[in-house]
């Protein structure tokens, strides 16, 4: 058994803030070690403008922030994905949305830039999204095997497109650190990790955002745990807090045998071997 959660956040500009946040949560829970603890999008700096998360990325792409956080994974005896954090790149226009995980050893395994960049008109409070304005599209599928089973990265808006998933092949569980407006959340989120698990028959935890941020942006929360077969295992509709499932991976072996789906599917061609 492994117990999978989710962090829900209402993360702000205030980096100590969001950190104290969490520690308060991480150390008043229990079930955490050897627990995959998945942390929301920009859950260490979030709700500022462009420019603002450009001089963060500055700063986040120092050691501190990334020492912080495997200090988190190493106290909490746990496997830890940082959400995102901007992080800088080559080009000083523009940052990564850099999705790290580390061991509860504090050594980090794997780190995922965001592929798809959410450049979208929203009819919500705030109107359109520019992602691509300030971020710098990632263009590597990441898959990390571990001692709790292979986990698959993606963040937020990726969600969206199933051929990411589907050239990740075989995952036990996919992460998704989330920042997923009120709006399109709303129509979407569920049945988006819904349709990743039953498709991937593997475990989805989505680590959303939550509430009414600096900016006044407004973003969906209802972190949740889908297990393969698509039951929704815990969700936290809309406070800040952990959603922690406890599953059986075995689960999936299960399902493979009665369900073979990546046997049966024709479109093999599209997986990256
Ligand atoms: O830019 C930032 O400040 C941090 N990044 C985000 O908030 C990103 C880009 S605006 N949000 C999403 O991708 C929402 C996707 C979504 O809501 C959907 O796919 O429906």
């Amino acid at each position: 058994m492994v117990n999978l959660c989710a962090v829900q956040m209402t993360s702000s500009p205030d980096v100590e803030a969001n950190f104290a946040w969490l520690e308060e949560e991480l150390s008043a829970s229990v079930g955490l070690e050897n627990a995959l603890v998945v942390l929301p999008e920009c859950f260490a700096f979030f709700g500022a403008s462009d420019k603002a998360m450009l001089e963060q990325a500055e700063a986040f792409a120092e050691g501190p922030i990334q020492q912080r956080m495997a200090e988190l994974a190493r106290k909490y005896q746990c496997y830890l994905v940082g959400g995102t954090i901007p992080i800088k790149t080559a080009n000083p226009d523009k940052f990564a949305a850099t999705s790290l995980l580390y061991s509860p050893t504090g050594e980090r395994l794997a780190d995922y830039q965001k592929i798809h960049l959410f450049d979208v008109a929203v009819v919500d409070n705030t109107g359109s999204y520019e992602e691509s304005k300030h971020t710098e599209a990632g263009n590597q599928i990441v898959t990390v095997d571990t001692e709790i089973g292979r986990i698959g990265m993606a963040v937020c808006y990726d969600v969206r497109f199933p051929g990411l998933f589907s050239a990740m092949g075989d995952i036990d569980i996919l992460v998704l650190p989330a920042a997923f407006t009120r709006a399109t959340g709303k129509a979407h989120w569920h049945t988006l990790l819904r349709a990743r698990a039953i498709e991937s028959q593997c475990f989805v935890v989505g680590a959303n955002q939550c509430g009414t941020h600096a900016n006044d942006r407004k973003t969906y929360g209802h972190s949740l745990v889908y297990s393969p077969w698509g039951d929704l295992l815990v969700e936290r509709p809309d406070e800040p807090g952990l959603a922690i499932a406890e599953c059986d991976l075995r689960e999936r072996d299960t399902l493979k045998q009665r369900m073979p789906l990546a046997q049966h599917n024709r479109f093999r061609s599209h997986i990256v071997e």
